[in-house]
């Protein structure tokens, strides 16, 4: 288990990460969502060994970790990181930069796992080609087929898919999830995207400023999330008052752009000032009042039309039963 007990961490004089704590379980998908700079990425240094905490210690299974100050090659074994830049050997082929930390004591077995990583994301054909003739998605995929190379105990990936498009990526994040659980390896994911977070992560942590300010399965993230800034973190979101569902109540709910429909009974007047066509369905900005606010259609709609709109039955109870 991974074990995180108050850690925190400063750039010089500027405090980064504040009491940090959390548990993480061999096997287990934790994922980490915040704006930018919230702290993401110097978190995952600073468990990976890059950085040295100013206070807390970081546990791997009973061992404690120690910090650059006492390891002269940053980083544990058992512990891959993948930063944001993929840092490949610009003369070797795509083969041998995912070969180059294996052990050439069996030959046909290096071959075999190289072969079998390149498969999974997807660069089999690119075996044979060197970095600089790869996009930048393409670098990204070789990458991660490195980190996974040893079979670390512990995978820290900082915005993995950020230079995936998405024909690609939904399918290759299915398969590296998938091969992460069955080879029991531990994995913490940094990230903007919130499908990395939604689909396949068994907790998230939110971090805002340098602190966990939430945490939970993504679904709970989602469903009862605690302020606007969580909720944001998977799209747009409106945040209305009480007042306009339920008569004489006070205060504010948060309300997904999709739980807003449609309905020439609501009583919520809003008109439209922009249509965006997203594939499933169109995401439309319009006024109520003073307000801007969001809310789904199945059709496109033409700015400046008033649309009566209600609340998706059972929102309230879900958002307001603590
Ligand atoms: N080397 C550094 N020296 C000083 N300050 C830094 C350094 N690296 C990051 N910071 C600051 O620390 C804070 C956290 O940065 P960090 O990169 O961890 O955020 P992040 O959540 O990963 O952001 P992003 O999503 O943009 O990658 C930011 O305010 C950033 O400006």
């Amino acid at each position: 288990m991974l074990l995180v007990k108050n850690l925190s961490f400063a750039y010089k004089e500027k405090k980064v990460l504040h009491n940090i704590n959390f548990t993480l379980e061999p096997g287990e998908q934790l994922s980490v969502i915040g704006e930018s700079g919230s702290g993401k990425s110097t978190l995952l240094k600073t468990v990976y060994g890059l950085l040295q905490p100013a206070t807390g210690t970081i546990f791997w299974k009973g061992k404690k970790l120690l910090g650059p100050d006492y390891n002269l090659v940053p980083g544990e074994d058992f512990i891959k990181y993948q930063a944001q830049d993929y840092d490949l050997m610009a003369p070797l082929t795509v083969a041998e930069n995912v070969g180059k930390f294996l052990s050439n004591f069996y030959p046909r077995k290096k071959q075999q796992r190289i072969a079998e990583l390149l498969e999974l994301v997807g660069m089999s054909d690119f075996a044979q080609r060197r970095p600089d003739e790869l996009s930048g998605g393409q670098q990204q995929r070789v990458a991660l087929a490195r980190v996974l190379a040893r079979e670390p105990e512990l995978l820290l990936l900082d915005e993995p898919f950020s230079n995936i498009d998405n024909f690609k990526k939904s399918a290759l994040r299915r398969e590296l999830f998938k091969y992460l659980k069955q080879q029991g390896i531990a994995s913490i994911v940094a990230t903007h995207e919130n499908a990395d977070s939604l689909s396949f992560s068994d907790h998230t942590l939110v971090m805002k400023n340098g602190k966990i300010v939430h945490r939970g399965h993504p679904s709970i993230l989602y469903q009862k999330p605690k302020t606007k800034y969580v909720a944001r973190l998977f799209g747009e979101v409106n945040q209305l008052p009480l007042s306009w569902f339920e008569e004489d109540k006070k205060g504010l709910v948060l309300v997904y752009p999709h739980e807003l429909i449609p309905d020439a009974d609501g009583h919520i007047i809003a008109i439209v000032s922009d249509s965006y066509f997203e594939g499933h369905s169109y995401l439309n900005k319009a006024r109520v009042g003073r307000r801007n606010i969001f809310f789904r259609s199945e059709k496109g709609i033409p700015n400046e039309f008033a649309v009566n709109l209600r609340l998706k039955n059972g929102v309230l109870e879900t958002r307001l039963n603590e």
